[in-house]
């Protein structure tokens, strides 16, 4: 077998959720290896630079302390793209692959733009043999296309691919990334595949017990990511379903996720009822992989993941669709709460959270939505309500949506410090988002300030719905019947 390299310099491309917090703990784990990450977008880069670590450009528990530990020392943040993957022994590609939104696969298919810019900048700038790492969330069969783009410039220099997906979720990325339930790589079976992979499980070592180290063929890992985040988005909208049938039959779908999930072969993860998933990653992975099953002519498989989303769409819908009902019929020019805007606790990132879409529906009826997120940024609020006008997708729901203007969005849409203000006047709050703050909140010196009927629309079932009926909200859960 070809030796494995000792690695000391890698560069990963792409300084975002995923290449930032999971280079800062392998810099800190590895103080003997020079990471540096580097990416196209300078303001991203400036932040991560930043000497006040409360200005990172993601937040993430526990991200800052390892960012202070090791930036200076051994781990850098550059635009300098060519440099670093000139001085690299292993590059990881960590660029984002969205949803196409135009042309073929539009809709469905990643767009691997990005993608492929990078492996053109890796082969016109590399002088010598370098390990390419795919962490971005690829379709299977990507490290060929890879190949074929490294392999074209004809300069002698070898390139070993390796895909090797990220399964870090946000919120828990530091835990994720110090303790993984295991990392994986796939490389080919040749000799200097297998030397290749073994660079990276040397580089894993470091700090993971070899055996939560998988190894496997390239295109059995590049599946395994998408199949991983089916799996888990499925369990998520298997026990929505379920949610939705526990409200007309008196049952509580809490007490159904206890319940099975004591059963050892279900467990009890991935079953809290809520009002939708959000996030950059189930709904983009599922949707690739309908497409490359659709692909494959294989149009049942497709259509058995498809409904994932179809009921994760009908879900968000549901709760707006309960919010305007429970309103009269109407919520136009009413004062609605909105506590939450991430797409889970934890986290600034807002990309696919329901609350963008519980939002967009009722603005439909022109409510005055008045939001609150202990760590989402206005600008991001009006960005993310100004995206979906142009991209809003095409589920039955939404087909007959009008598209609102930037002005109409930013006359309906206040945005609060204060959580109390958010609330002041409301006929409704809706809690969006898990944060654990909005549990803690004095919910008696919030009903004297709302208008009557005071309703909640708790979205995460994280308040108690007895305590709330006893100070005299009228209270709507998920999956709770009468
Ligand atoms: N966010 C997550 O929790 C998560 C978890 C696991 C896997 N993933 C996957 O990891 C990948 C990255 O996700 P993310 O959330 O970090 O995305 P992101 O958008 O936060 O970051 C991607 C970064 O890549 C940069 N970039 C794009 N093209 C570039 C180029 N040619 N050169 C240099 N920089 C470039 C962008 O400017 C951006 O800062 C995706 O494939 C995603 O599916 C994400
Ligand atoms: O029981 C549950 C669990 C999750 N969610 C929601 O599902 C979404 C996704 O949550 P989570 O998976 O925890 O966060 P992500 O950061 O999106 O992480 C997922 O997507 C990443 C990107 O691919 C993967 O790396 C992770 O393994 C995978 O968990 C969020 O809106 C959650 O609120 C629920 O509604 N109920």
């Amino acid at each position: 077998m070809a030796k494995a390299r000792t690695i000391t310099n890698i560069c990963c491309i792409g300084a975002g959720y995923v290449g930032g917090p999971t280079m800062a703990v392998i810099a800190q784990k590895c103080p003997h290896i020079k990471v540096t990450v580097v990416d196209i977008n300078a303001q991203r880069i400036a932040d991560w630079n930043d000497v006040d670590l409360n200005k990172l450009p993601i937040y993430e528990p526990g991200l800052a302390d390892v960012v202070a530990e090791a930036r200076g020392r051994n781990l850098f943040f550059s635009t300098d793209v060519d440099q670093a993957i000139d001085e690299a022994e292993m590059i990881f590609i960590s660029v984002n692959t969205p949803t196409k939104t135009y042309g073929v696969g539009k809709g469905m298919a990643a767009d691997l733009k990005y993608i492929e810019l990078c492996a053109r900048q890796i082969a016109r700038v590399s002088k010598d043999d370098k390990i390419i790492v795919e962490k971005s969330t690829l379709p299977v069969r990507t490290a060929e296309a890879l190949r074929t783009i490294l392999t074209s410039t004809g300069n002698g220099v070898n390139f070993e691919i390796l895909s090797s997906p990220e399964f870090l979720a946000e919120g828990t990325a530091i835990q994720d990334l110090m303790n993984p339930d295991r990392f994986l790589i796939g490389g080919e079976q040749t000799e200097s595949g297998e030397a290749a992979v073994q660079s990276l499980v040397d580089i894993y070592a470091n700090w993971v017990p070899r055996e939560n180290i998988v190894t496997t063929r390239v295109w059995s890992s590049e599946l395994s990511k998408l199949t991983a985040n089916a799996f888990l988005a499925q369990r998520v909208s298997s026990i929505n379903a379920i949610s939705a049938l526990c409200e007309r039959t008196g049952a509580d779908v809490d007490e159904i996720a206890r319940a099975i999930g004591k059963d050892s072969r279900i467990g009890a993860k991935f079953i809290k009822s809520s009002v939708g998933f959000g996030g950059s990653c189930f709904q983009k992975d599922i949707l690739n992989l309908v497409y490359l099953c659709q692909h494959f002519n294989l149009p049942e498989v497709a259509a058995y993941w498809e409904q994932v989303i179809k009921m994760n769409d009908y879900q968000k819908h549901r709760f707006a669709k309960k919010m305007i009902d429970s309103l009269f019929n109407t919520v136009s020019g009413k004062k609605i709460a909105f506590l939450g805007w991430a797409f889970k606790k934890d986290t600034n990132d807002t990309r696919e959270s329901a609350a963008i879409y519980v939002a967009d529906e009722l603005l439909q009826d022109r409510a005055e939505i008045h939001v609150y997120d202990p760590k989402v940024t206005e600008e991001q609020i009006f960005a993310d309500l100004e995206y979906l006008q142009e991209h809003r997708p095409n589920s039955c729901h939404s087909s007959e949506f009008e598209k609102l203007s930037s002005d109409e969005i930013r006359s309906l849409v206040t945005v609060h410090n204060d959580p109390y203000e958010a609330m002041k006047s409301a006929h409704a709050t809706a809690i969006l988002t898990e944060w654990d703050e909005f549990k803690t909140y004095d919910w008696k010196r919030v009903y004297n300030k709302m208008l009557k009927p005071a309703f909640v629309f708790d979205g995460r079932n994280i308040v108690s719905k007895t305590d709330l009926e006893q100070i005299g909200f009228r209270v709507y859960n998920i999956g709770k019947g009468e």
